[in-house]
């Protein structure tokens, strides 16, 4: 059902049911028909790609807010502004040059083209930039997020033209508190923060990674309609230990190439963490119904911040998390699609490669879900990690490592138990994928258990390689899964047409940057579906937010993972709903804890569409007007 009817259905149910007058009124005071109050006139709003409407400002507007003769005449309308924009400046002008110029038609060239001129219409009017965005969110999502992100974030200093979001560093020390009152909006509602250290599977950035934090608000706003002016893309500099970053003493006055970070060794240990606490404190103090997504830190920091902070701040990290949500909505799809019932996840033998802050994330929201669909008993939870074979750079992790990271080691393999399956300590993916073989104790008979799931969080390009693939074939499941998560394209862990192809057409396929669904010939298609956490991330920032929860707790980012459908909307919802269960809500803008609790889920629906942000131009009055 589209959102249309989906709309008009919840506010025929609405008007039925009678709902009391102040209800009534904040779901008709929708974000998208607030006036705009603006305290600059003239030049300066044409400037402002927050307020600058371009051709579109009408007579009147023009002569309110006197910018009458710094436009050409025409009045356009918006859909004339996208036309323009796309069949104009973008395909003609721009994109048809460079196609043939590129034999392939879709190279890095062509991609960080376009994320070029997207962005320099982000920064002169920023409500079509979303407008567009939204309009073509399938062309464009690959550009502004993962992979050409990722291509952009590796070139962010020789691309940095305008500034765009906020930059602590190491430096800023005890200047944090009075730092943020720069940043020029009185609300923010969403932070997305990183230092750089592990940008999709590209390593440590540096000051770079900025790039990453842009990309993730961007479908914010497209995806939760988060106000764009209410987000705050933010870097935290505390140096880089990618040597290529950092100048060379000898040839830094010739160096065409100059890094914009801070030309030092990444700090460790308590100076570190005294610098994100700093961080943190300061954006809590000028905002404090914040939220704020931890992206893209390495796995050391990635776990040690979220419990130092989850517990006090409105915050989660969303390659733990996130990814996790995702990734287990995806095993759940799985077993649905091999038309079992949701209680056979449980018997569910999964291979995970990668052992860092993603793998980690999955394993262990994985676990949970099928301990409680077990009973949700310690014995159950117990049970549930035998289902799970974990490998490393080392290969198989079992209890002989002997330098385990902490949240690792509930997932290591028992020495007997992989001793009695032919496998060791360290075995290979094609040996795991092979066979997990036991020994039925009460028949003596041998049962050859294959992986039914073969996931890659590993940041190696073509880990999956046609050894592995070949191994895996002999899966036991009807529908084994390939679930090839790691970012970008490059990194993936293999290919749609190499899995289908090895493996057999009935897989299920999903990788984290999109691939092309595959021709498997005579009508038949095969599938490539997109597991990345962008497909929960702005769902669990727009339902944390409209609850006014004061944490993130792991029911509602559960809540999330069971409601993913790829309606934000429905995930934002869920969350809502789960804080209000669990009496963390305490209301956003107009809506309290009370009035929240009394909408059922129909209102609360109808809440979070109210307040999506969308990218139609506000009705602009200079401050002054409001007296008149
Ligand atoms: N699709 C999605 O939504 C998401 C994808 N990712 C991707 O996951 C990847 C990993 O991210 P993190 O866990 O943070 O990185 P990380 O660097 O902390 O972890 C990588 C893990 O892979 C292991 N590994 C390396 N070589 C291996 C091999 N040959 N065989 C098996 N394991 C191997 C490492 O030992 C390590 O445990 C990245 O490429 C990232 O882009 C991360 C978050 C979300
Ligand atoms: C998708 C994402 O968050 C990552 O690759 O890190
Ligand atoms: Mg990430």
């Amino acid at each position: 059902m589209s959102n249309f009817y989906l709309q008009a259905r919840l506010s025929s149910n609405l008007i039925m049911k009678g709902l009391h007058y102040k209800s009534l009124r904040s779901f008709t005071t929708m974000e998208c028909h607030r006036p705009t109050i603006l305290n600059k006139k003239g030049i300066d709003i044409l400037h402002s790609p927050w307020f600058n409407k371009g051709t579109a400002f009408s007579m009147t507007e023009r002569d309110r807010l006197e910018v009458r003769g710094l436009l050409p005449p025409n009045i356009m309308t918006e859909q004339q502004q996208i036309d323009r924009f796309i069949y104009i400046t973008i395909t003609e002008a721009d994109l048809k040059k460079l196609e043939t110029n590129v034999s392939n038609g879709h190279s890095d060239t062509l991609a960080l083209a376009k994320w070029r001129i997207l962005n320099r219409l982000h920064d002169r009017n920023e409500t079509m930039y979303y407008k567009i965005l939204i309009g073509e969110i399938e062309e464009y999502a690959p550009i502004v997020y993962t992979p050409t992100v990722g291509l952009v974030c590796q070139k962010y200093s020789g691309l940095f033209r305008r500034p765009r979001g906020m930059y602590f560093s190491a430096a800023d020390r005890g200047e944090m508190m009075s730092m943020v009152y720069n940043w020029p909006a009185d609300q923010v509602d969403m932070i997305v923060v990183t230092d750089g250290s592990r940008i999709l599977g590209l390593g440590d950035l540096g000051v770079q990674g900025i790039g990453i934090s842009i990309g993730k608000l961007d479908l914010y706003v497209a995806a939760a309609g988060i106000n764009p002016q209410r987000v705050l893309p933010v870097m935290i500099d505390v140096g880089t230990n990618n040597e290529a970053l950092l100048k060379d003493p000898l040839c830094k006055y010739i160096s065409l190439f100059q890094d914009l970070g801070l030309q030092q060794h990444r700090l460790e240990g308590e100076e570190y963490l005294s610098i994100i606490d700093e961080f943190m404190e300061a954006v809590f103090l000028r905002w404090p119904h914040v939220i704020v997504q931890f992206e893209d830190f390495q796995t050391k920091w990635a776990s040690t911040l979220l419990q130092r902070y989850r517990n006090t701040y409105r915050m989660f990290n969303d390659d733990v998390q996130g990814t996790a949500g995702v990734a287990v909505a995806g095993l759940l799809g799985a077993v649905r699609a091999q038309e079992k019932m949701m209680i056979d996840f449980p018997k569910q033998n999964i291979v995970v490669a990668g052992a860092g802050s993603a793998g980690v994330g999955v394993l262990r929201a994985a676990r949970r879900t099928m301990a409680r669909m077990l009973g949700d008993s310690q014995a159950a939870y117990e049970s549930a990690r035998s289902q799970f074979w974990v490998l490393d750079a080392n290969g198989l992790i079992t209890e002989e490592r002997t330098d385990i990271d902490h949240d690792v080691k509930p997932f290591a393999r028992n020495t007997l138990d992989i001793k009695r399956r032919g496998l060791r300590e360290g075995a290979s993916l094609v040996e795991v994928s092979l066979a997990i073989k036991y020994r039925l104790s009460y028949c003596n008979q041998v049962q050859e258990v294959k992986p039914d799931v073969l996931l890659g969080l590993s940041a190696v390009g073509g880990l999956f390689s046609k050894e592995v693939l070949e191994a895996f074939k002999g899966s036991t499941s009807t529908r084994p899964a390939i679930f090839a998560m790691s970012n970008p394209t490059k990194n993936a862990e293999c290919t749609p047409e190499e899995a289908f192809s090895i493996v057999g057409k009935n897989i299920i396929f999903a990788s984290g940057s999109p691939f092309k669904n595959v021709d498997l010939g005579n009508g038949e298609i095969g599938y490539c579906n997109q597991g990345n956490n962008m497909y929960l991330f702005p769902g669990i920032g727009l339902g944390t937010l409209l609850s006014g929860a004061r944490i993130i707790s792991d029911g509602m980012l559960q809540a999330a993972a069971e409601w993913i459908r790829d309606i934000t909307k429905v995930v934002a919802a869920a969350v809502i709903q789960e804080a209000i269960e669990e009496d963390l809500a305490e209301g956003y803008r107009e809506m309290t804890t009370r009035e929240l609790q009394r909408l059922n889920k129909e209102e609360i629906l109808l809440h979070v569409e109210n307040n999506m942000w969308k990218p139609d131009y506000p009705k602009l009055i200079y401050k002054d007007e409001l007296s008149i």
